[in-house]
């Protein structure tokens, strides 16, 4: 793992990381805000997965996320959306290929080789974070994610059972399989049986026996994507139906923008240290 770059913040160091990815098989890059912290002390780890077209960098410079954690004492992670580089196979349009990853291990040709972003967040970057982030304490883990992000943070917590204490999203994509961004993602990395969607559809997963220690949703009821492609009522809907205990908040006037998600990252934020550090 090599620093990109180092800047003190809020008392504490929010850095850029580069590393050479077995999964993916390509340079992958992420950040970490470590809050100031007395030496030998273990911070929770607070997970950020990001939306279509995004790097690590959107939520690092427009998340407002650090007063947040350096004062709740919680580390935050973001890493890419999708492998990249010159070898690495593309689409033309911003929903699919570089940058939209989708968190889904692809199986088709030619994505299978690099496009393995389940297992890079699921296994890879996890160990990689215990491993050199001695501060991180790897028991005490929260996910949430924006949007493609969003999707993925309840999927990855899922399939998880128990990593995770916390979970929450920002106007995520809560059933893929029911939505044209979805729909293209999933059908080109994984092909045409519908079956294999299902581990990848937060939905699908729930109506499908999978649980949630508690949820925190925000959603904007002015968001452009919000009636074709996110779809917040059927995660309401799966919620109430498997006996899950979700807060789903309708924002009015919000939009799916990063003035949206950092209005309400503070309590995200909250939210997570609260379960993370009881
Ligand atoms: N370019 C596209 C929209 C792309 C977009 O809105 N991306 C969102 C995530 S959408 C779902 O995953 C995002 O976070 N963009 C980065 C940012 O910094 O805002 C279009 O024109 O429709």
């Amino acid at each position: 793992m090599e620093q990109v770059s180092s800047n003190r913040s809020h008392g504490g160091t929010q850095g850029v990381y580069t590393h050479q990815s077995r999964t993916t098989r390509t340079a992958m890059t992420f950040s970490v805000f470590v809050p100031g912290h007395a030496e030998g002390a273990k911070l929770p780890v607070l997970w950020y997965l990001s939306g279509l077209t995004c790097t690590h960098a959107n939520v690092t410079e427009k998340g407002e996320y650090r007063a947040a954690c350096a004062k709740a004492g919680v580390i935050f992670i973001a890493p890419d959306t999708s492998p990249r580089g010159d070898a690495v196979p593309d689409d033309e349009g911003y929903d699919f290929g570089m940058g939209a990853g989708f968190y889904v291990d692809a199986t088709e040709s030619p994505w299978a080789a690099n496009f393995r972003m389940r297992s890079y967040v699921e296994d890879e970057l996890p160990a990689l974070i215990g491993a050199q982030f001695p501060m991180a304490d790897m028991t005490r883990q929260g996910i949430t994610g924006h949007s493609m992000g969003g999707h993925g943070a309840l999927t990855v917590a899922l399939r998880n059972p128990g990593r995770f204490r916390s979970v929450s999203a920002f106007s995520p994509i809560v059933s893929p399989i029911n939505c044209p961004w979805g729909e293209k993602a999933l059908g080109g990395y994984l092909g045409k049986d519908r079956a294999a969607w299902r581990p990848y559809d937060a939905c699908a997963l729930i109506e499908d026996g999978a649980r949630l220690p508690s949820l925190l949703v925000d959603q904007g009821d002015a968001d452009n994507f919000l009636h074709e492609q996110l779809k917040t009522g059927l995660l309401v809907m799966a919620c109430r139906k498997a006996g899950i205990a979700a807060t789903i908040r309708m924002q009015p006037g919000y939009d799916h923008s990063y003035f949206f998600i950092s209005t309400f990252m503070a309590e995200h934020v909250a939210w997570h240290a609260e379960r993370l550090t009881a």
